[in-house]
């Protein structure tokens, strides 16, 4: 279903992390058409050999991601295969995963939180119209392909990553381990997974988002975390009550209770305007 890129046409230069079951490198690929050569940087996202099992999920996700466009969807360019090597070609996002740009100690607005908050939110309806679920939203999987600068005015702009491997091909521990991002009712059946767990997700994002990357239940061990679920536990909530109302109903356990993404939307956008209110009141004040 999707373009295979030839081994050849790719160049790898630096090493920049791994993720579960990958390793990510900046690379090029060269394309050649009406007898130009055109030189495109790119992500390639390779499986581990170890994981090579699970290969067809891990294409399953690339195909996922390359039959749908959408301005905040990532691009994926294709695939490659080179003997036991899995390789997804991805546009390269200049500054990378959300979750290290936020514990890199930016210091970003609230109007910038809820900005990214918004556009992740609008690839979700979209997932949502095409009936597609993502399975693995998280700061982690959310690029920035634009810093924007409030003093400037200019806004930031994400782009959400492929899921990687299904959680279905998952070991137990590893989606312990996703916890608070994965949804109860998949901890319980992975094949469980619905557009639903996407808007629990998403409440575990934002919560993220407005805790500057930092990673919710930092540090609990496995079993902690099961009781976390097990207890019915909600994340400590925000001050800002909307926003701590917003993360509950998509963080609520009962899936069926979680709010459409056009509900997600409306409240996302009241909380900007209320909180460009806000920010008038004090200007006003101060002047
Ligand atoms: N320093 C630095 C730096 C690192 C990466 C990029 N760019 C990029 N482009 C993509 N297409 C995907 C990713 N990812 C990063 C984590 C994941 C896991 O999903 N993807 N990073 C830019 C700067």
């Amino acid at each position: 279903q999707f373009h295979m890129i030839k081994y050849k046409d790719l160049k790898w230069e630096e090493s920049l992390g791994q993720g579960s079951f990958t390793r990510i490198f900046k690379g090029s690929k060269t394309d050649v058409h009406d007898g130009e050569k055109h030189v495109t940087e790119v992500l390639l996202k390779e499986l581990d050999v170890v994981h090579k099992n699970c290969w067809e999920s891990f294409f399953e996700a690339a195909s996922l991601m390359s039959q749908i466009s959408h301005k905040h969807l990532l691009l994926v360019y294709g695939v490659s295969v080179h003997g036991v090597k899995n390789i997804m070609v991805q546009e390269f996002v200049k500054y990378g995963a959300l979750d290290l740009y936020l514990k890199r100690g930016r210091s970003v607005s609230v109007s910038w939180k809820l900005d990214v908050a918004k556009q992740l939110a609008s690839a979700l309806n979209f997932l949502e119209e095409k009936n597609i679920v993502h399975g693995n939203i998280c700061t982690k999987n959310l690029l920035l392909a634009r810093e924007g600068d409030t003093s400037q005015g200019s806004s930031p702009f994400v782009k959400l990553s492929d899921p990687g491997v299904s959680v279905t091909m998952l070991g137990k521990d590893v989606i312990l381990d996703r916890i608070p991002w994965v949804a109860p009712e998949v901890l319980e059946a992975p094949e469980n997974l619905t557009m639903e767990c996407d808007k629990w997700s998403f409440g575990a994002t934002v919560w993220e988002i407005f805790n500057n990357g930092n990673a919710p239940l930092r540090g609990w061990d496995l079993k902690r975390k099961r009781q976390f679920y097990e207890s019915f536990q909600q994340l400590p909530p925000s001050q800002w009550t909307e926003l701590a109302d917003l993360i509950s109903q998509c963080m609520e356990y009962q899936s069926a209770f979680r709010p459409s993404c056009r509900s997600i939307i409306r409240q996302l956008n009241s909380l900007i305007t209320s909180g460009n209110k806000a920010m008038m009141h004090c200007l006003f004040f101060v002047v």
